[in-house]
């Protein structure tokens, strides 16, 4: 079994995380700032600009039907050599491990997100192949957190985003305030149609678990397109130091 890399020790802190690979046995403390994931990177130009903002997290999307395929768009190579302090994260949607594993090694993955209807043993399959496991479910009107016990032994995070037409990327809020019962150990990403409007309720938003956000369809030109402008903008209101290399 092959232990997943654990975050920087400085991010870690600040999303009030244990700094070693350990599972967090209770609920992270309130994070000094939110970890940023910029997800469904597909062109180069944009990948370069929104790199050099050093968000945490970088996201990939392995999903054929995505209009946000990674396919021949960008070159393994390309993703490879971005600073290691950023995390990248390969998202996949219903794959099996094996092909998870290989696409990983391929681009230097060292997460990968779930977010199809993945098991908690192939999460589990995935951690002990020594990926960092994100498994994303969708919320709707109401969110079952029971139902994700299974999935806790075997997830360094989870990512709550909104129900819709398509698996991922809909662009569309759900009711933020369903989370405010969430009573699990793994900390979590809040994704789903977060805009430029949202910097400063984010900023401020206080929810047991949450220790990241995820931005994608509205920070984009066009699908996969990322503005970098945009991300620029929500890092600065997240209180981040951007355009320096350096958290
Ligand atoms: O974004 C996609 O096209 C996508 C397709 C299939 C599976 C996952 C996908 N996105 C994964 C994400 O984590 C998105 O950032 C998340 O769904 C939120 O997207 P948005 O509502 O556009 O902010």
């Amino acid at each position: 079994m092959k232990t997943p890399r654990p975050l920087p020790a400085d991010v870690a802190k600040a999303a009030g995380l244990p700094a070693a690979s350990a599972r967090p046995q209770a609920q992270p403390a309130t994070p000094a700032r939110l970890l940023v994931k910029v997800c469904g990177m597909r062109d180069a130009a944009a990948l370069s600009e929104v790199a050099a903002l050093t968000p945490d997290f970088l996201g990939f999307i392995f999903a054929p039907a995505s209009p946000r395929f990674v396919g021949e768009a960008l070159a393994a190579e390309l993703v490879q050599a971005l600073p290691a302090s950023i995390w990248k994260v390969g998202v996949f949607l219903n794959e099996s491990t094996e092909t998870i594993v290989a696409t990983a090694q391929r681009f230097g993955l060292a997460a990968v997100q779930l977010h199809g209807q993945e098991t908690p043993a192939q999460c589990e399959e995935l951690n002990e192949a020594g990926l960092l496991v994100m498994k994303a479910f969708s919320v709707g009107k109401a969110v079952d957190f029971a139902a994700l016990l299974p999935y806790v032994p075997h997830c360094d995070f989870f990512l709550f985003d909104t129900k819709g037409a398509a698996p991922g990327g809909n662009g569309t809020v759900f009711d933020w305030d369903l989370l405010k019962s969430y009573n699990l150990p793994v900390p979590y990403f809040l994704a789903g149609g977060l805009g430029l409007e949202h910097a400063a309720e984010l900023a401020a938003l206080r929810l047991p678990g949450l220790v990241g956000v995820d931005l994608n369809s509205g920070f984009e030109t066009a699908p996969g397109v990322k503005d970098a402008g945009r991300v620029e903008q929500m890092l600065a209101a997240l209180r981040l130091k951007t355009g320096t290399g350096k958290l």
